[in-house]
């Protein structure tokens, strides 16, 4: 979508600006209006894809610019922005049917990547009214083993409904593999909902998923058709389901073990088949320990479970996706697409990316934007990409610093969860290293074991010996 368009009201001078810089190098047309007279007199003229607009404002504030546009434009998505604290502002906005609250303070990132969101939410729902074989699914790049294993699962489960989970650091593609696991599905011809369960303030997630009648609490002045129902017949996404509070975890249980669920304040049940596919990037395992997250519906969703690797661990990738994301943003453009020089596609390889792919495709748009000539150097590459030589080896040791940080830190937490009267709690945990690592020996020498124990530090008898009592 070339000509996707974002209209901003906000009276605020400095947002308006921020905003403007913030999505100059995307996709989107933007448009500021400094109050909502102007903005309803432009749009007799021409209709913008996405709306985001201020709450408090003089004259219409945001509320009422929502409800006249829900009443002309009902398709058109609203992201509202308001002080983070005004938590009834909030349940009004998402009741008078903004597609998405953004708190403030707000960061970039995380306004583009709603704005995105509202803009796929609108195409969907285009999508809707036509046959839905039009969904278009994103080329998927990778041709690192790990990401062959997810392709490979993904057409296993072609004609299955299973429940998958996916786990992966954030932007490694996790939406991007549900919507393709819907699309190779019986339910293709049906709807795809995604739900970020991070992006929802907790006291909403219920009523997001479930609708509500009018009237169910104070505030509620209009029925409200929840999520599952949307999703009927095709596939509800729940993203960073380890945010999910635990009363709403255990409805979602009883409709995955039911097929049935009333909305708040409902009386009457309402029938669904939903396929579900959950995603984290968090260790639900950890979570079920600190009793953060039931046990129970852990092993609902975990029937399937598909890692995507992050971006460093396929190094090899890169170039690939490089060129595919200088493509696609020369083409939403309408320029010519960019190539990298050597020591440019060099440095990106060398790079830790702890964005991931979402991070690379920002970056491919950045430099076609940014970069001076059709050829792209190391010296036009974001200065936080080129470490300078000297640092670039410690900023790569950073890097594996903080993902042994972040693994020790989880292990702390589990550790943390084991209740005082366990007796045996090394001799567990050695075994699953020691599990982990051989499965890992085996797999990286081919299954040779001479090498594998080599490398290991064991001699040959005693792999032989582990290998007999762990793996089986
Ligand atoms: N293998 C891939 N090939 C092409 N594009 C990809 C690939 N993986 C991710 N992307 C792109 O990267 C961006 C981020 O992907 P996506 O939103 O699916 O990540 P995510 O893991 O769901 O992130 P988060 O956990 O933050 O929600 C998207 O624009 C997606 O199209």
């Amino acid at each position: 979508m070339t000509d996707a368009s974002l209209w901003i009201i906000d009276d605020d001078e400095s947002i308006r600006w921020v905003l403007e810089k913030a999505f100059a190098n995307s996709r989107y047309r933007v448009r500021t209006f400094s109050d909502s007279a102007t903005f309803f007199s432009e749009l007799e003229q021409s209709q913008p894809s996405v709306v985001m607009t201020d709450i408090r404002m003089p004259g219409d504030d945001g509320l009422a610019v929502l409800k006249r546009l829900q009443e002309n434009y009902p398709g058109m998505p609203v992201v509202v922005m308001t002080a983070h604290s005004d938590l009834d502002t909030t349940v009004k906005a998402f009741q008078g049917g903004a597609f998405e609250y953004l708190p403030k303070p707000f960061d970039i990132d995380e306004a583009l990547t709603t704005v995105d969101r509202a803009l796929r939410h609108l195409i969907e729902n285009k999508q809707g009214s036509q046959p839905a074989k039009a969904a278009k699914v994103p080329e998927i790049i990778g041709e690192a083993p790990a990401m062959q294993d997810v392709f490979r699962a993904i057409g296993r489960l072609s004609s299955s409904s299973v429940s998958v989970l996916l786990t992966g650091e954030t932007g490694t593609g996790k939406e991007l593999i549900a919507r393709a696991l819907h699309k190779h599905s019986p339910r293709t011809e049906r709807p795809f909902i995604a739900l970020n369960m991070a992006a929802i303030p907790g006291e909403l997630i219920e009523s997001e998923l479930f609708g509500h009648e009018r009237g169910a609490f104070t505030g509620a002045d209009k029925k409200r058709m929840g999520r599952f129902e949307q999703a009927n017949g095709g596939t509800l996404f729940l993203d960073e389901i380890g945010d999910m509070p635990l009363s709403v975890q255990t409805r979602l249980l009883r409709v995955l073990a039911e097929g049935q669920f009333y909305p708040v304040g409902a009386h009457q049940p309402i029938e669904v088949d939903v396929r579900v596919i959950a995603a984290t990037h968090r260790s639900l395992e950890a979570l079920v320990a600190k009793g953060q997250f039931r046990d129970d519906l852990y092993h609902r969703l975990n029937v399937i479970r598909l890692k995507l690797p992050p971006l460093r661990e396929r190094k090899n990738d890169i170039p690939m996706l490089v060129e595919h994301f200088l493509e696609s943003a020369a083409n939403e453009l309408h320029v010519t697409a960019k190539k990298l020089s050597k020591e440019a596609m060099a440095a990106l390889k060398n790079y830790g990316w702890p964005g991931n792919v979402r991070q690379l495709e920002n970056t491919c748009r950045w430099l076609t934007v940014m970069a001076p000539g059709q050829r792209v150097g190391v010296d036009d590459l974001p200065e936080d990409i080129v470490a300078k030589d000297d640092t670039r080896t410690e900023s790569v040791a950073a890097i594996n610093r903080e993902t042994l940080d972040s693994w020790l830190g989880l292990l702390s937490d589990e550790l943390a969860a084991i209740p005082d009267d366990n007796t045996d709690v090394l001799t567990q945990y050695q075994r699953r290293l020691e599990q982990i690592a051989l499965e890992h020996a085996l797999a990286r020498f081919d299954g040779h074991k001479q090498k594998a124990a080599l490398w290991l530090g064991w001699g040959r008898n005693t792999l032989t010996r582990k290998r007999k009592n762990l793996l089986k």
